[in-house]
């Protein structure tokens, strides 16, 4: 598993794509709305072989991210991991004990598919697990 990227939850996008642009001196290099997730993400290359930062901001009043700022605020809301066969993982993560929260994987942004585990079951941080879509 390779750490892929931190997932940052924002309220306003906007103005959160502008601070990160003025903290690292380079903007985002990409904007995508995931229906699925109720999001949308906007996403900053790391040096070579260095994680993403993606910014996730709110679709709706009902999704994952809007709870999560309504309970929390803004902050690191998840941690990544790219692997190559995702149902394989998600096979093994769930013989070793780990919560699944998905029975199968969802779309997710940049062309991937996702799975996350409940924090409850990884120390309190929030997992993604994702694999790059086969054409
Ligand atoms: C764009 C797609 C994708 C990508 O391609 O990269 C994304 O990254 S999308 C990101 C947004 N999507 C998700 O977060 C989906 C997975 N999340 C969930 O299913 C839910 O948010 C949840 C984790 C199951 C929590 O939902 P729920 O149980 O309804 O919310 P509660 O507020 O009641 O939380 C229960 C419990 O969990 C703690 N919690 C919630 N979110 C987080 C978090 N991000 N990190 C750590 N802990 C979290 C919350 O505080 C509660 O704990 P207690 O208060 O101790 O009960
Ligand atoms: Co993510």
């Amino acid at each position: 598993m390779r750490l892929e990227h931190i997932g940052i939850a924002v309220s306003n996008l906007e103005e959160s794509e502008a601070l990160l642009e003025k903290l690292l001196g380079r903007g985002s290099y990409k904007r995508e709305t995931v229906a699925e997730q109720s999001v949308t993400t906007s996403f900053y290359r790391g040096g070579a072989g260095e994680a993403k930062l993606e910014l996730v901001a709110p679709e709706g009043a009902t999704g994952p991210i809007q709870k999560y700022l309504d309970k929390r605020g803004p902050g690191i809301h998840h941690l990544a991991f790219e692997v190559d066969d995702i149902h394989a993982e998600m096979r093994r993560l769930r013989r070793d004990g780990f919560e699944l929260l998905q029975e199968v994987p969802t779309p997710g942004a940049d062309n991937k598919l996702v799975c996350f585990l409940h924090p409850k079951s990884t120390n309190g941080v929030l997992v993604e697990i994702c694999q790059s879509r086969r054409e």
